[in-house]
């Protein structure tokens, strides 16, 4: 089946940012096999012509930090800093999830990233009490791309941890190539202060075992540098060094505190961060220094984190976060400018999460893409300021429809996939079933 999309503006948030403003994209067996200026001559060979009235159009944004199966936790624990949040709010109400609720968390998340744009995504859910198998095959029905991480965390007795250690390689043996390579996974240690080096050590050898990369949460906090220190005499990010996490691929959620050392060590060993803008201001962690991370050659990707530490999962709202907040510590409105934020929350957010085969609307990429109807949208005017609105005015619900693997999934703001009016009563009646 070859489609070609007329009738738009493409942004293809490729290397030199082109835009082709009447262009054309054709998509052939998922992929994009042509993007460019119309050309009638392409015509050819098409099986189906998509005129889209003029609609922007942009590759699909790219989540690299997210954990959709506690979306039931949206508005429990406010106003909290991260250690008592998770030590008396958030693991004890996880304690009570159940398949049912990770599946239907799972499901309202998804339907709020694809609704507003999001096609890819890189997540960590916690295992505990919940069936991962039926939590992932609901996932994979929605049609999102990404990479669904099991959490490891240390545990008290030595059976319990080896139980662990063999469903997170059953986990990842089953699921690193899932759903035609649409989905995978990674091992998840969860961060250095809830792992021990005995745990750190195995989540390496079951990576390399499975050649998959490593997804952890660290230097999210001030206080978790200080535990790091206190237990182990280095900070956080040279003590996964001396473990050996960083000889795996690597994603670390936040990097709140980064020295000028350690930056220099993350992006000598190819490591990239995921910045979590909102859920840092939130739980009061601090601003990450990105300006530097970047300055210093190290891949950054934007994230949301949980709706518990953000409120939601709107990729416009985190993009422009982050944009305001480094020119805002710099003092310097000429940092983090618009092409630039635009393309960590794509083309180099995949990249991040060693996806390049999406992220950017270029040819031999997968056909991941959105569309944005501006004529109807007075905070979108004047049209002619684009790139300008995308940063700074454009909101989730802008998005009109979304392709993944050349499958729409939203159709005109309502979503394909996934039946909303089940999902949303689910999630009503459920969240009630937990205490807090
Ligand atoms: C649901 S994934 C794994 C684990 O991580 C916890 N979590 C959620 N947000 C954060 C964060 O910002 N820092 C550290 N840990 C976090 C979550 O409660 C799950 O147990
Ligand atoms: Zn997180």
């Amino acid at each position: 089946m070859k489609t070609v999309y007329v009738n738009a503006a493409f942004f293809t948030m490729n290397k030199k940012n082109q835009i082709f403003e009447n262009g054309m994209m054709i998509v052939e067996n998922q992929s994009i096999v042509y993007i460019g200026q119309h050309d009638p001559n392409k015509l050819i060979d098409i099986d189906q012509v998509v005129d889209l009235g003029g609609k922007w159009v942009l590759p699909g944004l790219v989540n690299t930090h997210s954990h959709v199966v506690m979306t039931l936790l949206r508005g429990s624990g406010d106003d909290m800093l991260l250690k008592p949040w998770l030590e008396t709010k958030i693991w004890p109400m996880e304690k009570q999830f159940t398949t049912e609720i990770a599946s239907t968390s799972a499901q309202l998340g998804i339907l709020e990233m694809l609704k507003t744009g999001t096609t890819t995504f890189s997540d960590m859910f916690n295992p505990n009490g919940i069936d991962s198998d039926e939590v992932i095959h609901q996932i994979s029905k929605t049609g999102i791309r990404g990479a669904f991480s099991q959490t490891i965390f240390s545990s008290e007795t030595r059976m319990e941890q080896k139980a662990n250690f063999k469903e997170a390689e059953r986990f990842t043996k089953k699921y690193k190539m899932f759903a035609k390579g649409r989905l995978t996974t990674m091992v998840a240690p969860h961060s250095p202060y809830a792992c021990n080096p005995e745990t750190l050590i195995e989540c390496v050898r079951i990576a390399e075992e499975n050649d998959v990369g490593i997804h952890i949460h660290v230097s999210e906090t001030e206080g978790e540098i200080l535990e790091i220190e206190n237990r182990y005499d280095v900070r956080p990010i040279e003590h996964l060094r001396q473990l050996g996490i960083f000889e795996r691929p690597t994603v670390i959620a936040h990097g709140v505190f980064l020295n000028d050392e350690e930056r220099a060590m993350l992006n000598q060993y190819g490591v990239r961060v995921a910045h979590n803008p909102i859920s840092n201001l939130k739980l009061g962690s601090g601003i990450a220094d990105i300006v530097s991370l970047l300055e210093t050659g190290v891949k950054v990707g934007i994230a949301t984190d949980s709706v518990a530490s953000n409120n939601n999962f709107d990729m416009f709202e985190e993009i422009r976060t982050a944009a305001l907040l480094q020119k805002g510590i710099y003092k310097d409105p000429t940092k983090f400018p618009v092409q630039l934020a635009l393309s960590l929350a794509t083309r180099i957010g995949a990249q991040a999460i060693g996806m390049e085969y999406t992220g950017s609307l270029e040819v031999n990429k997968k056909a991941d893409f959105i569309t944005i109807n501006p004529y109807n949208k007075e905070h979108l005017q004047p049209i002619s300021q684009a790139y300008s609105h995308l940063l700074y005015a454009a909101r989730g619900n802008d998005v009109c429809d979304v392709y993944i693997d050349g499958k729409e999934v939203v159709k005109d703001g309502i979503c394909l996939t996934i039946d909303e009016e089940r999902v949303i009563a689910e999630a009503n009646e459920l969240k009630g079933t937990l205490s807090s």
